[in-house]
């Protein structure tokens, strides 16, 4: 009786198995007809585009022509393939610009083309499943607003990878994140490895802290994140990482840094060996980011510089005077979501002459200031980075939905 019933027991796990890889098949033949019906649709969506293309070319105008004409329709692609385009984005966009208004309009209105429609036919995690490298026994805030920020923007699950200590604090903010206590565990890098398949951006750096333990595992993580082809966003201390060992990243194209004055300063001084001459910003950063294998780089500030070496791109919409701990990571965090929009929006072939990750650093430096302006209006001097948090589906739609 009792080898009867381990066999029955034996039997009905194996079945529970087979149905749970089964099922496992079914997820992933399900996900990879979503992904190629999503595929052709932004396919069909660009050829609209072309078409209203090139109805505006047919018309004597300027750049703003490439934007405006579109909007009772879809957005236009801006092609590599057309060279009046070309040539109007070298011009609008160069170094040394003086129409910012417009180039800020101009790449404004790619963002836009980046952003997935919302449709009842998708499910959960097509808009983006985000995983965050930080979060220790010093820092849970800055993983906490990455991760959440990533959700608000537009991802459907938000992963958090951070150490033992710091996971329970992380989970009691909210209900909302996935929360990996793994990242100091003998095993990390195997245990990220294993969610690496579902993730399609990848967001290194806030709270991470700068231990020698934990810096080797997010080194680690990068390089198994690159050869898995996701975006990487690089901030905070995984730029102390990069400082030390710019080849984990260098020539990365689905790589972007987030510096602030400081962090730059300190990976300039690496790779030039002397200082930075910091009477023009434009010039170090295109600098940085040609030494750096024509990584895109954000040098955020009073004005946020955007390069991925070729041109460089000034974002300077209005924000505040306040500058509270964590508008950093509200950057990063988002950036991480636009990054996989903008590279999947590339890869649709839906833009061609502006690098997916300049657009998508774009989209983010914008969304962050604007929290920062609407936060502002209402808190003032008090404004905090949950108040910014709380701006961003409005700011969305202000800059992107409009
Ligand atoms: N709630 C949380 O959990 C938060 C946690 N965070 C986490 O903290 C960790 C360490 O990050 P970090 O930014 O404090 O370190 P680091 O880059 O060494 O800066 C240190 C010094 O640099 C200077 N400095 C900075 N900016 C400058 C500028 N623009 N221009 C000029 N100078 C500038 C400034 O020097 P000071 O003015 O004090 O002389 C500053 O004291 C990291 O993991 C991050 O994610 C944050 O995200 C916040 C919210
Ligand atoms: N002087 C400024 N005026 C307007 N916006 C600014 C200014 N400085 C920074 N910002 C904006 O704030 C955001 C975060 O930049 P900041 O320099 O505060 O990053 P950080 O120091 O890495 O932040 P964190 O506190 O998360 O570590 C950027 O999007 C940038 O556009």
């Amino acid at each position: 009786m009792e080898k009867l019933m381990e066999q029955f027991l034996e039997q009905s796990a194996q079945a529970e198995d087979n149905f749970y890889r089964m099922e496992e098949q079914r997820l992933q033949a399900e996900d990879r007809r979503r992904e190629a019906e999503h595929a052709r649709e932004l396919h069909m969506l660009q050829m609209l585009g072309q078409m209203f293309a090139s109805i505006s070319s047919a018309r004597p105008g300027s750049a703003s022509a490439l934007s405006k004409t579109t909007n009772p329709g879809p957005a236009p692609v801006i092609s590599s393939t057309s060279p009046s385009h070309t040539r109007v984005f070298e011009r609008f966009y160069g170094l040394g610009s003086t129409s910012h208004r417009g180039m800020e309009d101009d790449i404004l209105s790619l963002v836009k083309n980046i952003v997935p429609p919302l449709t009842s036919k998708k499910h959960k995690g097509q808009d983006g499943r985000i995983g965050i490298i930080g979060g220790c026994q010093d820092y849970t805030g800055a993983p906490y607003f990455a991760a959440i920020s990533a959700l608000k923007v537009g991802a459907d699950l938000s992963h958090v990878f951070c150490t033992k200590d710091a996971a329970a604090v992380i989970k009691s903010y909210s209900p909302e994140l996935i929360v990996h206590p793994v990242l100091d565990s003998p095993n990390a890098v195997e245990e990220i490895e294993k969610w690496l398949p579902r993730l399609h951006g990848l967001v290194v750096g806030p709270g991470l802290g700068r231990e020698d333990l934990l810096l080797k595992t997010a080194k680690e993580v990068i390089e198994k994140t690159k050869a898995r082809d996701i975006p990487i966003v690089i901030d905070a201390d995984g730029l102390w990482l990069i400082t030390q060992q710019p080849s984990v990243i260098q020539g990365y194209q689905k790589g972007i840094l987030t510096p602030n004055f400081m962090e730059f300063t300190r990976l300039y001084e690496a790779l030039h060996h002397e200082p930075m001459d910091s009477s023009d910003y434009q010039r170090s950063v295109m600098q940085l980011s040609v030494a750096m294998g024509n990584l895109t780089l954000v040098l955020k500030g009073e004005q946020d510089f955007i390069t991925d070496g070729s041109k460089v791109y000034s974002c300077s919409l209005e924000g505040s005077g306040r500058r509270c701990g964590g508008q950093g990571d509200l950057l990063s965090g988002s950036m991480g979501v636009l990054a996989h929009w903008a590279h999947a929006a590339s890869a649709a072939g839906m833009i061609r002459s502006v690098n997916p990750s300049v657009v998508a650093a774009f989209g983010a430096c914008s969304l962050t200031r604007q929290c920062n302006s609407q936060a502002f209006q209402q808190h003032g001097r008090s404004t905090t980075t949950s108040d910014m948090i709380q701006e961003i589906g409005s700011a969305f739609k202000k800059l992107f939905e409009s």
